[in-house]
């Protein structure tokens, strides 16, 4: 197979086969410290093994050379993983859906997305995903996700007969 993925914006709806979408635009909140803040409650989930502990990390990212081939994804099988940008760049997000479970990737699967600097996601557990694909050199995410014993990350490389890739518009 041989394709440039459509990059699509990164939308709570388009986005919920792979998890949650992390922002306060359109969402609900309510109103909390005596009416000085808005809460935008429960986004995503932390989602955990019995044996995880979630934790908090930063990630300076390098841009990576445009046009890319995707030779892989991974998947964290014990927990979730977010990224919140921290400098308000727009980053983006290559995925395939958890699947069978299975070590095996269908590429007719793989969509790509572009997160606006005010978006950040929470990949649900077991969700396939490029590691991050920042825009901005040394560019910024928090992190949540889960340490704990155990591999909690998968790598899939694609056959070589497949060239899946990504074009920046
Ligand atoms: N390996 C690691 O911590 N980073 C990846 O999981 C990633 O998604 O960038
Ligand atoms: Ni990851």
């Amino acid at each position: 197979m041989i394709k440039t993925l459509k990059i699509e914006p990164l939308t709570k709806e388009a986005f919920a086969p792979f998890g949650d979408v992390i922002e306060s635009e359109g969402r609900d909140y309510f109103m909390i410290n005596n009416g000085s803040t808005q809460r935008y409650h429960k986004l995503g989930e932390v989602q955990l093994d019995e044996q995880g502990q979630g934790i908090i990390s930063i990630f300076r990212a390098k841009t990576l050379e445009y046009p890319l081939q995707i030779k892989m994804l991974e998947r964290h099988p014990f927990g979730s993983q977010s990224f919140i940008p921290l400098f308000g760049h727009d980053f983006l997000l290559v995925v395939a859906p958890v699947g069978d479970g299975s070590m095996n990737i269908d590429p007719a699967t793989v969509r790509a997305f572009r997160a606006s600097g005010r978006q950040g996601v929470n990949y649900h557990r077991g969700v396939w995903h490029h590691p991050i694909m920042a825009l901005r050199d040394n560019d910024e995410f928090l992190v949540v996700d889960r340490s704990g014993p155990g591999n909690n990350c998968d790598e899939f490389f694609f056959d070589e007969s497949v060239r899946l890739t990504v074009e920046l518009g």
